[in-house]
């Protein structure tokens, strides 16, 4: 009911307690991001890492301290419905000139939720949908991208501009004019065939984005009506000397810069819903709900993930059945077959192989989600108390989730509008891939049949690579994933192999990489028993390979390019390496569009 008089100077206290709140929380944020140039100056790498671990705490805390103060300074709790409404009308006015007034509602929404009871919980009180418009804010003086107009001669020229614009002290480049004309060249050739019109352009958004031991020029080339997406990565030489080391082009090349199996990236933003959508249109399949989280606006990304599958559910009529795949032994799975995502619950009870608790798989989760994934872990949206409409669920499905999660499953009319809920208590939600199992199965049945055949042992081959590289990437972010078996694994749009099961997963340096010992006796030879010792952190590289390599076509494959991850030593050296403290770079690019391979020489 919308309140009749705005009379209430309680409700206005509380509103501006909860904006200033926000305001602090959007001020340390932005503060952390901002101090990321400085590490990237100074090649504090680790420093980088974990700062963008720690950020990602911020939110909760800051959430935390809000509620806090509302409860001891005005009892807010205790409020009656009246105030209440009116809190929300006062801070939609306080929010008329903010430049971040999406993240502030859902400030609001975090806040309110956790102060006003269950039975209070209704959409009047919190911002289902936003109330205020983010389009066309601008700060005066800090524009949210440049615009550059070359001609084809000036190009090199302003592309150092470009560059230097974005005002990185330390060391320099090592060679800007040299970096500037490979960057030229490549655009050019990009264009070369076309005619250059009258509006031909750069953009650049105007913060770079930091991740790991990189910064990254974001923008996009405007010629007449064409728009090319561009990235440029820069990076450090030994010198500690900036270089560029590649240009990348286009929707899927950026896709793959801002992919939800990446760490998220630290950019100085003051109006962020101005930056969504400049990548919006460089990447305009990527839902909103992922860009905000790339950028890591993460509680942001989960508030639109959750409005945009609330309306799909309004326009889709399909079934919540359980993930085709192999079931897992620890998580219960589920998806939507219209909707690009699965919903995992982790059960209530394991099979003895699996001694794991509820606490420690979720901490295993929460090492992932803080962790560099380069590439190669799929991040999670994690729900509370997330509410599905029961008669979209395949009754098998409930009854897998009375059998095996129970604890976790409410079934009731929750918002007394008489329609009957699904409630989980806790579940995750990533997106899905083709299980590889599942992937690699296609392709043996194809194998058989003579006109498939050569794409079926391209596919295969192409798996098989691809998988190891996704180890050996992982292996390079001190990642041991465990359970290595095909089935964890899954392949994305885009032709990745991403891991995506972590309760076995463990940081490289604590896992112990051995040799499996010469038998002594006989007896121990023919045992086919497990008969040395071993240890908890004990891994055996050279046992893997039964599991895994059990076709014929698979063995080949894997042999011929990642015969060293069934060897001890392979692991064992990286596990130095990463306690000598060496961080390697794991690229967001494929290594051949790196300059350092590209063999043509500038034109300038
Ligand atoms: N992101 C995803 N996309 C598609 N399918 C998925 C995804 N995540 C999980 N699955 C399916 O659900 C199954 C179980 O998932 P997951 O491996 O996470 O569970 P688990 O209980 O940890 O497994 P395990 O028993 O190997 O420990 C997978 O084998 C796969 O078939």
């Amino acid at each position: 009911m919308f309140p009749q008089r705005l009379d209430s100077p309680l409700a206005y206290d509380i509103a501006k307690a909860m904006r200033d709140g926000f305001d602090r929380h959007y001020r340390l944020f932005r503060a952390e991001s901002a101090r990321a140039k400085h590490r990237f100056e100074t090649a504090d790498w680790h420093g980088q890492q974990r700062a963008q671990r720690e950020r990602i705490e911020f939110y909760d805390l800051r959430v935390g301290e809000a509620v806090a103060r509302l409860e001891k300074e005005f009892k807010a709790g205790e409020q009656p419905m009246e105030v209440w409404h009116q809190v929300k009308l006062h801070f939609i006015g306080l929010l008329v000139d903010h430049h971040q007034p999406e993240l502030a509602e859902t400030f609001f929404n975090s806040v309110t939720t956790k102060i006003l009871h269950r039975a209070y919980f209704q959409n009047d009180f919190i911002f289902v949908r936003p109330a205020i418009s983010t389009e066309y804010i601008e700060q005066q003086g800090a524009p949210t991208y440049r615009a550059y107009y070359p001609t084809p001669e000036t190009l090199p020229g302003v592309i150092q501009s470009l560059l230097l614009d974005y005002r990185l002290q330390g060391r320099g480049y090592a060679n800007l004019e040299r970096d500037a004309g490979r960057v030229a060249t490549a655009i050019l050739s990009r264009f070369h065939q076309v005619k250059l019109r009258a509006n031909f352009q750069l953009q650049v958004l105007s913060g770079l984005f930091y991740r790991n031991k990189g910064a990254y020029v974001v923008g996009k080339i405007i010629n007449g009506f064409t728009e090319l997406p561009l990235a440029l990565p820069i990076l450090h030489d030994a010198d500690n000397r900036f270089y560029i080391d590649a240009v990348l082009f286009g929707e899927e090349d950026l896709q793959m810069l801002f992919s939800f199996a990446r760490a998220y990236f630290m950019v100085e933003m003051e109006v962020p819903s101005a930056y969504v959508q400049f990548l919006r249109s460089l990447m305009p399949r990527k839902p909103r709900a992922e860009i905000y989280n790339a950028l890591g606006l993460a509680k942001q990304g989960k508030t639109l993930f959750y409005r945009d599958f609330l309306a799909h559910l309004n326009y889709s009529s399909d079934k919540f059945r359980s993930a085709p795949g192999i079931k897992g032994m620890v998580m219960l799975v589920f998806d939507l077959p219209s909707f690009p995502y699965v919903f995992k619950l982790i059960r209530d009870y394991y099979p003895p192989q699996k001694d794991t608790t509820r606490e420690q798989i979720k901490s295993k989760y929460m090492l992932v989600k803080q962790h560099d994934r380069v590439g190669r872990m799929a991040d999670t949206l994690e729900y509370s108390n997330v509410g599905f409409p029961l008669d979209r669920f395949e009754p098998e499905l409930i009854e897998e989730i009375k059998r095996f999660a129970p604890s976790q499953l409410e079934i009731g009319d929750r918002d007394g509008n008489g329609e009957m809920e699904v409630v989980l208590k806790h579940c995750y939600i990533e997106r899905r891939m083709i299980p590889l199992n599942i992937y690699l199965q296609e392709a043996f049945d194809l194998l058989d049949q003579p006109e498939h055949a050569h794409r079926a042992s391209k596919q295969l081959e192409h798996a098989v690579v691809e998988y190891g590289n996704a180890i050996k990437d992982m292996v390079a972010a001190n990642i041991f994933p465990g359970d290595m078996l095909w089935k964890n694994f899954g392949v994305t749009r885009g032709g990745k192999v991403v891991f995506y099961d972590y309760d076995e997963i463990e940081y490289l340096t604590d896992c112990n990489f051995r040799k499996v010992p010469a038998p002594r006796t006989e007896e121990e030879e023919m045992s086919g028993e497990v008969w040395y010792a071993v240890g908890p952190k004990d891994v055996f590289p050279e046992t893997f390979g039964p599991f895994l390599l059990g076709n014929a076509a698979v063995r080949e494959a894997f042999m011929a390019h990642h015969a060293d991850l069934l060897d001890a030593a392979f692991w064992q050296s990286h596990k130095e390496r990463i306690q000598a403290g060496q961080m390697l770079d794991v690229f967001p690019y494929d290594e051949a569009q790196r300059f350092k391979h590209v063999g043509h020489e500038p034109y300038f």
